[in-house]
């Protein structure tokens, strides 16, 4: 299995390279009567520094795309790309692509410590570990030597502005400052996908905002494949794509 990635091209025609890749997805829960077809038939592409926002209303779909997208949950069909096409289509190289849906648990669990970072509506933190300890738990899990957790998580901290709140525990900061330690821990290893599950949605609206231009000024910056789900319309302006779930569909652009 390669980690290298894959140069493709935008429909525009603009070099890109493709990071994340949805072919034709879909997710049902339950059988019979109670079968639930969650996601139908869904295919997208992210590009390295690409902010995609995914919006839709309640019930649409959004989790549950989000999920298989980060390897959390696997498709029903369809499949879930890292890296590329399988196909070699857009200019991409067959042999760099690398099929998520496919992988073992322990593959899987490999490439989210690694390669995705997670940013979740509840932020997710630990309670009894402060700012700085909070962002250094990937770091940990991978085994990151104790000098360069430091640097990496001192530059994360200050990288979202909480570079004087490293001590603060959760409870002591605001709802803001609390999702963002969860941006520097979901880029403090340096995944090349984020994946944003409803970032805003506990947030009032000024802070939504901010938080969301944090956000895409990092992806921007760090040429990270990011994919925001959301319901407020005001984030849909700081998106470079928006797409629209509804009943388990993307709707057409
Ligand atoms: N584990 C599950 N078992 C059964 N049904 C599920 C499961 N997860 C999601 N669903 C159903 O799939 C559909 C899509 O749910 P999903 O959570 O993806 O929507 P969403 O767009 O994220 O909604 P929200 O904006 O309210 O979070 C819903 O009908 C939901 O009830």
């Amino acid at each position: 299995m390669t980690g290298t990635t894959v140069d493709g091209t935008t429909t525009s025609g603009t070099a890109t390279r493709t990071v994340l890749r949805a072919e034709a997805v879909s997710r049902v829960f339950g059988s019979g009567a109670g079968e639930v077809r969650a996601l139908a038939d869904v295919s997208l592409e992210v590009a390295a520094g690409e902010l995609l926002v995914v919006v839709g209303p309640s019930g649409s779909g959004k989790s549950t795309l989000l999920h298989l997208l980060g390897g959390l949950d696997r498709p029903t069909a369809g499949r879930v790309w890292l890296d590329g096409s399988p196909d070699g289509a857009a200019g991409a190289r067959a042999d760099a692509a690398r099929e998520l849906s496919a992988m073992s648990e322990d593959e899987l669990h490999a490439v989210r410590r690694g390669e995705i970072g997670f940013v979740f509506q509840s932020f997710g933190l630990i309670p009894v570990l402060s700012a700085a300890e909070n962002v250094e738990v990937p770091l940990r899990l991978a085994r990151t030597e104790p000098g360069d957790r430091a640097r990496r998580v001192a530059a994360a901290l200050e990288a979202v502005g909480l570079a004087d709140h490293a001590g603060q525990r959760p409870y002591e900061l605001s709802g803001g400052q609390q999702q963002r330690v969860g941006i520097a821990r979901a880029l403090v290893d340096r995944p090349r996908v984020l994946l944003a599950d409803e970032p805003t949605g506990q947030l009032d609206s000024a802070t939504a905002t901010v938080v969301m231009d944090l956000v895409r000024g990092l992806v921007h910056e760090r040429g990270v494949a990011a994919v925001v789900t959301t319901h407020d319309p005001e984030l849909v302006a700081r998106a470079d794509r928006v797409l629209v779930l509804r009943d388990g569909r993307l709707e057409p652009v």
